[in-house]
């Protein structure tokens, strides 16, 4: 269930005078998804979501959303927030913020293969390129600051090897971030939590050589600006792994990174920091994941994520701190 707040045919009608999208054809809750309330809206001119924020805010909306806008107008498909007859790229429904933004094709490849992760490797290569004349500027607000804000908060619930582990790599995290290396790292607006359950696949057209075509990136509401290697690191972490142990599938961690390489080669400091990357973004997801199942928002998190995945993947990373970029 992901619709919190009700919009009924008397609301929507009055929402729709503020936009300039033919009549409504279709309307309907979406049932995924555990942070928004979402529909799928269809008109006359077109196939669209309707979001409304249940936790964001007005002032914290404008850079998730004018980002999208920018992505997709350099056509990184993603979705496209349409302006209201006021230029807006948002109202208030329900005393609530609330976007209508363009529909994407297709549905979440959750087993995935090499096919997929060459095309989640290359689109995102081309989003960073895309973010680059980006003008607004904000954070990853999941990064150092917040976990070092965060782990003392939780180290008290978790046992004796998980605090060595969570404040040793702390420590390891700070030193790399204050690096001059580190500092060389390239960066710019990062989607910071493309996982295989944020991007949508619809099959490929007759006729081409593709095996699969993206439909595109969605969920763009953890992104911030970061080194783009950290988002590359998040992004294998999950789509290129064997879900059961951690452990990188070869094949999917090779096609993803020659994908994305295709587009933007790694530079010299990229390449030999890339396994503190992926041990950042494992990290990130270990403290995100562990202070949302202890320490759970009201009205949050139906049923939160398990902590021990990125436990288990943080452990594999740091036991092969010394492979290279295209090994698994
Ligand atoms: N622009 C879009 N185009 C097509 N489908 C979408 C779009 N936005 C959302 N969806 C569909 O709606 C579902 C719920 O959206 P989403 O996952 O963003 O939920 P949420 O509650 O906003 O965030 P979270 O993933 O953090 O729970 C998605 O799984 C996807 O199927
Ligand atoms: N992708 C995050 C959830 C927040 O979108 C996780 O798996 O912990």
């Amino acid at each position: 269930m992901a619709v919190f707040t009700v919009v009924n045919e008397t609301d929507l009608a009055q929402w729709m005078r503020h936009y300039d999208l033919g009549e409504v054809v279709d309307f309907r809750g979406i049932s995924s998804g555990i942070e928004n309330s979402n529909y799928f809206l269809t008109t006359t001119r077109g196939a669209f979501v309707l979001t409304i924020f249940e936790k964001l805010t007005a002032e914290q909306l404008p850079f998730y959303l004018d980002l999208m806008r920018h992505l997709a107008s350099h056509s990184v498909p993603v979705p496209d927030p349409v302006p209201r007859d006021d230029g807006a790229l948002f109202g208030i429904l329900h005393g609530k913020p609330a976007t209508i933004v363009t529909k994407l094709d297709g549905k979440a490849e959750l087993a995935p293969g090499p096919e997929h992760c060459g095309e989640v490797g290359q689109m995102l290569a081309r989003l960073h390129l895309a973010g680059r004349d980006f003008k607004s500027h904000q954070p990853n607000l999941r990064s150092l600051a917040w976990w070092k804000e965060t782990v003392p908060r939780i180290v008290p619930f978790v046992d004796g090897a998980q605090r060595e582990l969570i404040v040793g790599e702390l420590a390891h995290q700070e030193a790399f971030f204050e690096s001059a290396d580190y500092a060389a790292l390239p960066g710019g607006p990062c989607h910071c939590d493309l996982f295989r359950d944020n991007v949508l696949f619809a099959p490929a057209a007759p006729g081409t050589n593709h095996q699969v075509r993206l439909g595109g990136f969605f969920d763009f509401y953890f992104a911030g600006c970061d080194k783009w290697l950290f988002d590359v690191a998040v992004t294998a972490n999950d789509w290129c792994v064997d879900l059961a142990t951690g452990r990188f599938d070869g094949a999917r961690l090779t096609a993803l990174l020659r994908a994305y390489q295709t587009v933007r080669p790694f530079t010299p400091e990229e390449n030999r920091h890339w396994r503190d990357m992926l041990r950042a973004g494992a990290y990130r997801f270990w403290v995100s994941r562990l202070y949302d199942y202890y320490l759970p928002r009201a009205a949050a998190m139906l049923q939160p994520h398990d902590p021990t995945h990125f436990e288990r993947i943080l452990r594999e990373r740091v036991m092969h701190a010394d492979a290279s970029p295209l090994c698994n």
